[in-house]
């Protein structure tokens, strides 16, 4: 390869489907943002930073102070040694590097240089300097705080990161024949790598968007990788024997066929998604925890309730996909349709199935006690539905008090934006600049990213 290559990969909304994606037996509906993770990996000539034999992946997050992880690899009685030198923790990237070189298993010295960059969705605004590279094609926020100290928007960041950096190095170490990526190599591998950083298995649906962007996703089951999460080489990691084991059964399950569903997708024409961020925020671990465990204590109300929620965010699914299928028959009717929308019952089955997928979240909340739609949201979604242009909005993923989900007719976008501004029901929301992009991992210029 050329010495510098460029990737990025997108962020998420989970529109619908939250809690039950995490059951392979339900499908979800993820679309993939224009708020983007990117790399730029180099390789690097010079010798003076690596021990003689050792190997190392240097790791640098300029938009966050102190932003720099260095893992180096040495071979020591054949077991492969992973220290990151700086003594800096950060579970996604150390958990990426080590498991791709598990994986990879190299046989020559590598020695590599990543440059990670987010785009402003991701994270607070507040206290940013922006920064632009030389051609002005890119622009990223530089922070005042640490990676950990910045507050989240919850579009993914971790898996944005994980997907990135997996693409990068899997396509450093073992590029496609025919120059494509390969993407179910990275979604396999990316996967392993975010559940072991995060020391569970969750649905996975952000990775998943991260690496096949906008998709109708079905859970892989967890047991595919459960044992390889409990490999005894995570408590003798030295151990020569053990790591050899662990890197077979790593290569027979990434390169194994997941049966998940990862379909295309895409919002109709003309409707756009808009995200509102909302100061405070909830904790996902706490709310599954909380959902999981009336699901368990109260089957009677958790199995018709369940299959309720699931029931409308198919017909969503399935509206959105009628949707699309009529602006590509008959573009001129849907249109008008765009125009005069309370007119057309195809627009009329969206409107019904966000109203039903709501319906359904606020009984969830009632009966789990957990607070998916709470009073506060509950009353800025109704309030959302008076705004003009709205096609109606949910609590996206998990949902609580982090964000809300607009689907909106995109003309009337910017002007919504603007005016729900100057209201007292929206002085908490921040609009955030992004939209629908439905690619996922892809190939960047890496000339677009010089100067930063
Ligand atoms: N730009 C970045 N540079 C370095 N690490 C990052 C970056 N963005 C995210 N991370 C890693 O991901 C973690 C956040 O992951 P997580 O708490 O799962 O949030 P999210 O919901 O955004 O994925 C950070 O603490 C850091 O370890
Ligand atoms: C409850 C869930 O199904 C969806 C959570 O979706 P979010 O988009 O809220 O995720 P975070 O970014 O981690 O907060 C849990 C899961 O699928 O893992």
């Amino acid at each position: 390869m050329s010495s510098r290559k460029a990737y990025s990969a997108p962020g998420k909304a989970l529109l619908a489907g939250g809690y039950l994606v995490l059951d392979p037996a339900y499908n979800s509906y993820v679309t993939a943002l224009s708020a983007r993770m990117h790399v730029v990996i180099e390789v690097q000539e010079n010798e003076s930073d690596t021990e003689k034999d050792a190997s190392l992946v240097k790791v640098v997050s300029p938009q966050f102070e102190g932003g720099e992880w260095e893992f180096r690899f040495n071979k020591k009685e054949g077991a492969q040694q992973i220290v990151e030198s700086n003594g800096k923790n950060n579970p996604f990237l150390q958990a990426t590097v080590s498991t791709v070189i598990a994986y990879i298993n190299p046989t020559e010295k590598f020695n590599l240089h990543l440059t990670i960059f987010s785009d402003p969705g991701y994270h607070s605004q507040e206290n940013t300097r922006p920064k632009y590279s030389i051609n002005g094609k890119r622009k990223f926020l530089y922070h005042a705080g640490a990676i950990n100290e910045v507050a989240k928007t919850g579009l993914g960041s971790s898996a944005g990161l994980v997907v990135v950096v997996t693409t990068a190095l899997l396509n450093y170490f073992k590029p496609a024949e025919d120059g494509n990526l390969n993407y179910n190599t990275i979604h396999n591998v990316a996967q392993i790598s975010h559940c072991y950083a995060q020391k569970k298995i969750g649905s996975g649906f952000d990775v998943a968007a991260a690496v096949y962007g906008s998709i109708i996703y079905r859970r892989f089951q967890p047991s595919l990788i459960e044992n390889l999460l409990q490999h005894p080489v995570f408590t003798d990691p030295r151990n020569a024997d053990l790591q050899q084991d662990y890197a077979l059964k790593l290569q027979q399950t990434v390169d194994s066929n997941w049966d998940f569903n990862h379909a295309p997708c895409t919002l109709p024409a003309h409707i756009r998604l808009l995200m509102g961020d909302i100061q405070g925020g909830s904790e996902t671990p706490k709310l599954v925890s909380k959902i999981l465990k009336w699901k368990k204590d109260k089957p009677e109300e958790s199995e018709p309730l369940y299959r309720d929620l699931n029931n409308a965010n198919e017909s969503l699914i399935h509206s959105l996909a009628e949707l699309h299928q009529f602006y590509t028959s008959d573009m001129s009717t849907y249109l008008k349709g765009i125009a005069y929308l309370s007119e057309n019952c195809k627009f009329f089955h969206l409107t019904e199935a966000i109203k039903n997928i709501r319906s359904n979240l606020r009984k969830l909340t009632e009966l789990s006690g957990a607070a998916v739609e709470p009073k506060e949201q509950t009353k800025l979604l109704d309030d959302c539905n008076s705004l003009h242009g709205s096609l109606g909005g949910v609590v996206p993923g998990a949902g609580g008090y982090d964000a809300i989900s607009l689907l909106v007719v995109d003309d009337s976008a910017s002007q919504l934006c603007t005016g729900s501004r100057e209201l007292e029901a929206f002085k908490q929301v921040t609009w955030l600049t992004l939209q629908e992009e439905q690619r996922g991992t892809i190939a960047e210029n890496y000339k677009d990213y010089l100067g930063l």
